[in-house]
């Protein structure tokens, strides 16, 4: 396993949010994290990269204790990170966005990679536009540029088609399995749309009220499964 847990506990204040969580993340595969809003989900990927304290278990990441690492050691490690609102600086250029990513390199490189524009060739154009002047689609693939500028093995991404056009959402899908399938990324990702985790995923893992319910290949995500846990 590349990326995996047990038991972990993760609590806001009072509030006991992520219960005896366990989840493995096969290398080479695209998992999907799925569930309900206000199951856990961005909060599990949040512990993964160490923006939120864990209050018990264990998250190892090539058999190293995650948990012992600060956020900046994970990104070093190659742990690349899509936030939920991709939180680009809307004020820095696309090309000051980009260099930030490169800040975790472990190698020092200070130069963009190339292979950021051959997978998304409008930020070559935009290269000084302002990040809050992107489309919205233009500004997710700024924030997967950026989460790839320390040329990550582990790419985890939360809700990379929230209020994305529907044609753009297949793009990124396509970016997405190109990054899996080709180039042999690692994924984990959390996403809310059915038909593009069945896309994009091979693997799935349902949250519910904060416990890890179901996992497996995505062709076992069936009907049942989909009334009790997804469907609002
Ligand atoms: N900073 C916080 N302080 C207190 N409670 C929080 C905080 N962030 C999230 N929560 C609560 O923890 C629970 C899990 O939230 P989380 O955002 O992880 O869910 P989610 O599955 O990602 O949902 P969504 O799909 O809506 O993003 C929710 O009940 C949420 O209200």
């Amino acid at each position: 396993m590349l990326l995996s847990m047990q038991g972990l506990n993760q609590f806001y204040g009072e509030s006991h949010t992520l219960w005896d969580l366990d989840l493995e993340v096969p290398e080479g595969r695209c998992t999907c994290i799925m569930g309900r809003n206000g199951v856990g989900k961005t909060t599990l990927l949040q512990c993964i990269m160490g923006l939120l304290p864990v209050a018990s278990g264990r998250i190892a990441y090539r058999g190293q204790d995650l948990l012992r690492l600060s956020a900046e050691r994970r990104a070093e490690l190659g742990i690349g990170y899509v936030p939920q609102g991709r939180q680009i600086f809307p004020l820095l250029t696309v090309e000051e966005n980009l260099r930030i990513g490169l800040g975790a390199r472990p190698d020092g490189r200070r130069r963009i990679p190339e292979e950021i524009f051959a997978l998304f060739p409008v930020l070559e154009q935009m290269l000084g536009r302002r990040g809050g002047d992107l489309s919205g689609g233009q500004q997710q693939q700024l924030a997967i540029g950026r989460a790839l500028a320390i040329d990550p093995k582990l790419l985890i991404l939360d809700e990379p088609t929230e209020g994305i056009q529907p044609n753009i959402v297949h793009e990124i899908g396509d970016i997405i399995r190109r990054l899996n399938r080709e180039m042999g990324l690692t994924v984990v990702l959390v996403e809310q749309k059915l038909p593009f985790a069945r896309r994009v995923a091979d693997r799935f893992c349902i949250l519910d009220r904060g416990r890890a319910v179901a996992n497996g290949p995505m062709e076992g995500l069936d009907e049942g499964l989909v009334r009790e846990y997804l469907t609002v």
